[in-house]
């Protein structure tokens, strides 16, 4: 049996060379959380008939909540234009009927007259209903791809970062983006999918009423069509699939062909052809994929024509043997000709429509199974409410590995922030500072210990108290690409944008000047992409990032992660002076930074190795302990040191404690 025959199958694809040479090996979709998806391939086209009441029934609540007029109109107009396929049978009926009686011609042709009318009458009322429909369903469509968009985005929008760290729900999240274009096409294959249930409802009455044996033969002229359509849809759907991951990696090579920031070392150091011809490789084997996709389904679509018209041939023979045994009239056998026409037309549509659903219904149960995943792990909208405003945060043995991580992030942490602090914490590059930061942030929550925010414990707090009393500048912060303004009205985007407020802000972070220079002040669109944007340099943009820090400034927790990596020295020594003001007697500040110089002046200082608390104090108590933290300061201090009179570096005295 050829393999277009059996059920589609997840097989290994080929591994083309700039998988190996790039990523280190094949790209491919782990089927491994999706093993549900793939029992469902196996469906029969029995059960994928079965299931279409059920993937109707939720594509028309998505339609209900999109718009109920424009549905109610269109579920009107198809029921319309079923009767009026009835009616006109019937007319055509009444046509042969009279055609077909004895008497003269121009009597017979008298007769038919009333029929024929009827006949017009009726496909001009069809037409208006159809093209009422048309209008509706376009009306429709396009609210319920916003409605499922807007279901998908808040959902993202709403998970637990841990979530979104995992590589298999970024997955889920990538495969449920085709779920909101997939919904809308759902509809348009809804409405000729009832448009054809009724039309064949309506030929299969007349059929019925002409010779019962006719109804049977007009489902199997339909069956090889229904079948092949169902198996080319499964194909395609896992092919796209196995291969999502492969896809997503040849467009990263041609983003990265053009994108800005590359654009340098592809010019300087010739990478433009190195990723040309991966590109090429990748893109071969994908149209490998492409073509046997093809093959398979002219097979499978000559198999079925084949099958169906060897059932119609079957059919009109029947309806031959009934005109000549005398069992059928010859106008009753006319009208089972333009009934199995229409019927047939019907069913290849609903076939086609079904198919369709079925296809689109992939996608959108992926956007279901999405959604309910996000639901599991959405930040709960409730919780206990904080005492009032922070005093104290004490975390108390936390331990923390991230989801695709074996050893732990965090190994059994504790300290206290009190408001008026400023807290250092340092350590090597990946000793867990900044997974510790996010975790006091409530970002993520700890697998064991506990963050206390005063009395109450983060896991159970109402996490938005929590966010709303936390400033975060971030390692990674966002370069949003919208205007300067709105750059610093997004640190507090809850409140009204008062220009004031944005003066001061980036009076504050040093940001003022240079947004003075930009060619429409505080309205220039910081965004290469867009015409007439403007775009900044890296400190640059670290100012702007501050700047928002400030708009915070009405947190109890502020947390800045290398603030100054981009800033000039003067910039930084400013940038530090001001962050260490932030701390006054109602706000703590919490600072993770590499520069030694900063560090010294924190009221505590917190070093983390490997993941683990492993001293802390004072910056005198930790000079004094000559452990990894006096380590760390001596060596950045000793770049610095004054040239030695008698051999070896004069490392400058660690500053007092104010
Ligand atoms: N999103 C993540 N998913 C998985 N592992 C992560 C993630 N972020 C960090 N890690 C790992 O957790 C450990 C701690 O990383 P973290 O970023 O907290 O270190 P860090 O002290 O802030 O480092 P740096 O000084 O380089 O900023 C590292 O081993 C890192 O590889």
């Amino acid at each position: 049996m050829r393999r277009w025959l059996r059920r589609p199958q997840v097989v290994e694809p080929e591994v083309s060379e700039a998988e190996k040479a790039l990523f280190g090996g094949p790209l491919r979709y782990d089927m491994g959380w999706n093993q549900h998806e793939d029992a469902r391939l196996k469906l029969t086209m029995w059960s994928a008939i079965r299931t279409l009441p059920g993937l109707v029934g939720s594509c028309l609540r998505l339609a209900w909540a999109a718009d109920r007029r424009a549905l109610r109109t269109v579920a009107a107009a198809e029921v319309g234009q079923g009767i009026c396929e009835a009616l006109g049978l019937l007319a055509v009926n009444a046509v042969l009927h009279a055609l077909l009686a004895g008497g003269t011609a121009a009597d017979r042709l008298r007769d038919a007259v009333p029929a024929l009318v009827a006949g017009g009458v009726v496909a001009v009322v069809s037409a208006l209903f159809a093209s009422l429909s048309t209008a509706a369903a376009g009306r429709l469509e396009p609210k319920v791809e916003r409605l499922a968009t807007e279901r998908y985005l808040t959902a993202v929008a709403g998970v637990e970062m841990e979530a979104v760290e995992s590589p298999e729900f970024q997955r889920l999240i990538d495969v449920a983006q085709f779920g909101a274009a997939s919904a809308r096409r759902m509809i348009s294959a809804c409405v000729p999918a009832v448009n054809s249930v009724f039309g064949m409802i309506a030929a299969g009455s007349v059929l019925s009423i002409l010779h019962p044996v006719l109804l049977p033969l007009l489902l199997l002229i339909a069956v090889p069509r229904g079948w092949g359509a169902m198996r080319v849809s499964q194909q395609r759907y896992v092919s796209v699939m196995q291969w999502i991951e492969h896809v997503r990696a040849s467009r990263l090579i041609g983003n990265l062909l053009t994108k800005r920031e590359a654009a340098a070392e592809v010019r300087a150091h010739q990478v433009g052809s190195y990723l040309l011809r991966h590109y090429r490789s990748m893109a071969e084997t994908a149209e490998g994929e492409q073509t046997r996709l093809a093959h398979d389904k002219a097979a499978i679509q000559l198999l079925a024509s084949a099958l169906s018209g060897a059932m119609a041939l079957c059919t009109y023979g029947l309806l031959i043997a009934l005109i000549v045994g005398g069992r059928m009239e010859l106008a009753a056998a006319g009208t089972a000709v333009m009934g199995i026409r229409s019927g047939a037309a019907s069913l290849g549509a609903l076939a086609m429509n079904v198919n369709q659903l079925h296809e689109e219904s992939l996608y959108v149960r992926d956007l279901d199974r999405f959604l309910a995943r996000a639901h599991d792990h959405a930040i709960p909208a409730t919780g206990a409410p904080l005492a009032g405003p922070l005093h104290t945060l004490t975390v108390e043995g936390i331990t923390f590995t991230y989801p695709d991580r074996d050893t732990p992030a965090l190994k059994d942490v504790s300290l206290t922030v009190r408001t008026g602090q400023v807290i250092a914490l340092v350590g090597a590059n990946g000793s867990g500072k900044s997974t510790l930061v996010k975790l006091l942030a409530g970002l993520y929550l700890p697998d064991s210990g506990d963050i206390r925010w005063d009395g109450t414990s983060i896991t159970d707090a109402d996490r938005a108290e929590v966010f709303a009393q936390i400033g975060l500048l971030g390692q990674d912060f966002e370069e949003w690409p919208f205007t300067a303004a709105a750059n610093l009205h997004i640190g507090r985007p809850d409140l009204p944008r008062d220009p004031e407020r944005l003066e001061a802000a980036a009076a504050w972070s040093g940001a003022d000047k240079l947004i003075d220079e930009l060619p429409n002040g505080w309205n220039t669109l910081l965004a290469r992409m867009f015409r007439g944007a403007s775009d900044l340099s890296g400190g640059q943009w670290q100012k702007i990032a501050l700047s928002r820090t400030w708009m915070r400034r009405d947190a109890r927790l502020l947390i800045v992660d290398e603030p100054t990596s981009a800033l000039d020295p003067e910039a930084e020594i400013a940038t530090f002076d001001k962050i260490r003001e932030l701390a006054t007697p109602h706000r703590a500040v919490v600072l993770v930074t590499h520069r030694m110089a900063a560090v010294q002046h924190a009221d505590h200082i917190y070093v983390l190795t490997e993941g683990a608390l492993t001293e802390h104090g004072t910056h005198a108590d930790l000079m004094a302990a000559g452990a990894r933290y006096a380590a760390m300061y001596t060596a950045q201090a000793s770049q610095f040191a004054l040239p030695a009179v008698n051999g070896g570096p004069v490392i400058p005295a660690p500053a007092r404690e104010p």
